[in-house]
């Protein structure tokens, strides 16, 4: 299908995702040659979640961190909605540990040779699970601090750029409040492998003590290879979360089992905040200090980067950024912050010259 509203722009090439009623693609930004993943959405097939969409959009040209997926433009036509959105060359973070599944079948002790090999394999250092995890830690303190909650947090949405930071995304599109984090949260989404007990049983809940509960998994599928909580029937998935009990394999370090069990408490009241994660001793030890929302000085102003769009555009600098400064995330804004993106990552500030 050709989208009229990207000519020119972007170039569409494969499909590297489709979720619910969002498809996404990988296509390239014209004016710099830069990879961008493009969401496509049907407003036909929004229905009721277009609020849901348009609050996302609203709340990620708010946010601006090192671990999440950069919004650079928003298209809106008469039948769709276009995210721009940076593109992680790395992948998701299920390729780099593929989580060892539940498998029921009868050689149960051929599953435990398997099950063996394959989680050998399968999991992380306690030092790479921690250079990760604090990027996820850093990336959603931040997130909160801004008055969201993620509420899907999982592998698939965890994803690397070319030089393995840490992106993260919210592919499955659960709303995010703005009205602050305390706004009890009836709507129920997300998967339940990594859901906690109050979202699980449909009890009013906080976003942020969801968040500390997924992330607690996402540790655990770090450090083990497997999901603390997993079963092909779903009752019996839920039991063993409202449980909380789950395996604690014998290579796990003393820290990592008082970590992990801190954010899988049952009772969001007993587990613990992001104020005490980012400074916690596991996520601290062999670095110089707890983990750091990061400086993000928002929508900043780079001298060069407006040069050579002023050049391209053969308008004033002052004119340029007139254009740049009214964020309206609009193809201006998209060429500005690849640029800015590219500058950070120690790559040449230039356009495509106009073949
Ligand atoms: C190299 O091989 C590979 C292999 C695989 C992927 C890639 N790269 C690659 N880069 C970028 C994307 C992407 C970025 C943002 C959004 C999005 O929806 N943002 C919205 C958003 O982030 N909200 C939000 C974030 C934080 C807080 C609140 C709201 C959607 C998709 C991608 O997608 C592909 C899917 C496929 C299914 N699993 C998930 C990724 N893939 C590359």
């Amino acid at each position: 299908v050709r989208y009229t509203a990207l000519k020119g722009h972007y170039e569409l090439e494969k499909t590297i995702g489709c979720g619910g009623f969002a498809k996404v693609k990988l296509a390239t930004h014209i004016l710099t040659g830069e990879k961008v993943a493009i969401k496509i959405m049907e407003k036909a097939h929004l229905g009721d979640d277009l609020p849901r969409v348009k609050l996302e959009m609203k709340a990620l040209q708010n946010l601006s961190h090192r671990h999440i997926c950069k919004l650079y433009q928003v298209i809106e036509t008469e039948a769709h909605y276009f995210m721009v959105m940076e593109y992680c060359a790395g992948g998701e973070l299920f390729d780099h540990i593929g989580i060892f599944y539940f498998i029921y079948i009868d050689y149960f002790y051929l599953l435990l040779i398997i099950g063996y090999i394959l989680v050998e394999k399968n999991r992380l250092s306690e030092s790479e699970a921690r250079h990760f995890f604090r990027q996820i830690v850093s990336a959603v303190a931040y997130l909160h601090e801004q008055g969201y909650a993620h509420r899907d947090l999982k592998p698939e949405n965890v994803l690397f750029d070319k030089d393995q930071t840490v992106k993260l995304i919210d592919f499955g599109l659960c709303a995010k409040p703005k009205e602050g984090m305390e706004s009890l949260l009836a709507t129920s989404c997300g998967s339940p492998t990594y859901a906690a007990p109050e979202l699980v049983i449909g009890k009013k809940y906080f976003g942020s003590q969801v968040d500390i509960w997924s992330m607690g998994v996402l540790l655990y599928a770090l450090l083990c290879g497997f999901l603390p909580f997993d079963d092909s029937s779903i009752d019996n998935l839920y039991r063993k979360i409202l449980s909380g009990k789950y395996d604690e394999p014998e290579w796990l370090s003393r820290g990592s089992k008082r970590l992990i069990s801190s954010m899988l408490q049952v009772d969001p009241n007993n587990r613990i905040t992001i104020e005490k994660l980012v400074c916690h001793p596991w996520l601290t030890m062999g670095y110089d200090g707890p983990v750091t929302k990061g400086i993000h000085n928002f929508h900043e102003k780079d001298n060069e980067c407006i040069s050579v769009m002023s050049d391209s555009y053969r308008i004033s600098k002052h004119e340029m950024w007139k254009k740049l400064s009214c964020w309206n995330y609009d193809y201006y804004t998209a060429t500005y912050l690849i640029l800015l993106t590219r500058k950070k990552r120690g790559l040449p500030v230039k356009l495509v010259t106009s073949s």
